[in-house]
């Protein structure tokens, strides 16, 4: 697969004039997944936005490899899979048909997307779950089927954002370790989390306050 570092170059980005955050520079690589910290308002999302090219920046840019992000069209076009706070699940389709869709959407061939889709249900422990509407799935639940369509497009970038926040201890611990394994797949993770924990797992942290970022690990 093609490796894509993701490099933050002096971004600011502002909502409506007002910066939230100020001159962040970092680089996320392939086999690795950086933790994104910091408290709740402090620019996590934004910073995965501006990564999957969902928001234009103030100032500074975001590069993935050579190319400075512009949209997210160009984004998905270099196999950056997002998966987002909310999830982004449609309710009334089945946990299975979530995850089809999206890798049919992408242009996998039907055998390969069925296989890829049993796949990543079994390891998030959702098999049982294939055939139940989104809606009728718990919010753990649905949170593990949003993780399972994100691994599954296998991409050069996966950013996930706060995608652990309503699981248990033992969910937490196998969502971390699946982005584990996708970081040593080639991929380069990037995970915003509150989760001292799960932070702690991850190779590198960026650690977001008051807009700006401090590498606290690198
Ligand atoms: N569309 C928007 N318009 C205006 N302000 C916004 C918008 N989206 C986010 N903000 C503001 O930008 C700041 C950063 O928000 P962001 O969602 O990136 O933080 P976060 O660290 O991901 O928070 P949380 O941990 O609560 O999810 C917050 O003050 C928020 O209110």
């Amino acid at each position: 697969m093609t490796e894509q570092v993701v490099a933050v170059e002096d971004l600011t980005v502002a909502y409506d004039g007002h910066a939230v955050l100020t001159d962040i520079v970092v680089a996320a690589e392939p086999g690795r997944v950086l933790a994104v910290t910091g408290p709740s308002g402090a620019g996590k999302t934004t910073l995965l936005w501006a990564m999957a090219g969902l928001i234009r920046p103030a100032s500074g840019a975001v590069r993935l490899g050579d190319a400075e992000v512009r949209d997210r069209d160009q984004t998905v076009a270099a196999g950056v899979a997002l998966v987002p706070q909310d999830n982004g699940l449609a309710a009334i389709l089945t946990a299975e048909e979530n995850v089809m869709v999206a890798l049919l959407a992408a242009g996998v061939p039907a055998d390969e997307a069925a296989e890829r889709t049993a796949t990543v249900l079994e390891q998030l422990g959702l098999a049982g779950q294939a055939d139940q509407l989104v809606e009728e799935l718990s919010g753990g639940q649905q949170q593990r089927v949003a993780i399972a369509r994100g691994l599954a497009q296998r991409g050069t970038v996966l950013l996930a954002d706060e995608v652990t926040s309503e699981l248990d201890a033992q969910n937490r611990k196998l969502v971390v370790e699946l982005l584990q394994a996708e970081a040593w797949r080639g991929a380069t993770v990037v995970f915003a989390t509150h989760d001292p924990e799960a932070a702690a797992a991850c190779d590198a942290e960026l650690h977001l306050r008051d807009g700006r970022g401090e590498l606290v690990r690198a």
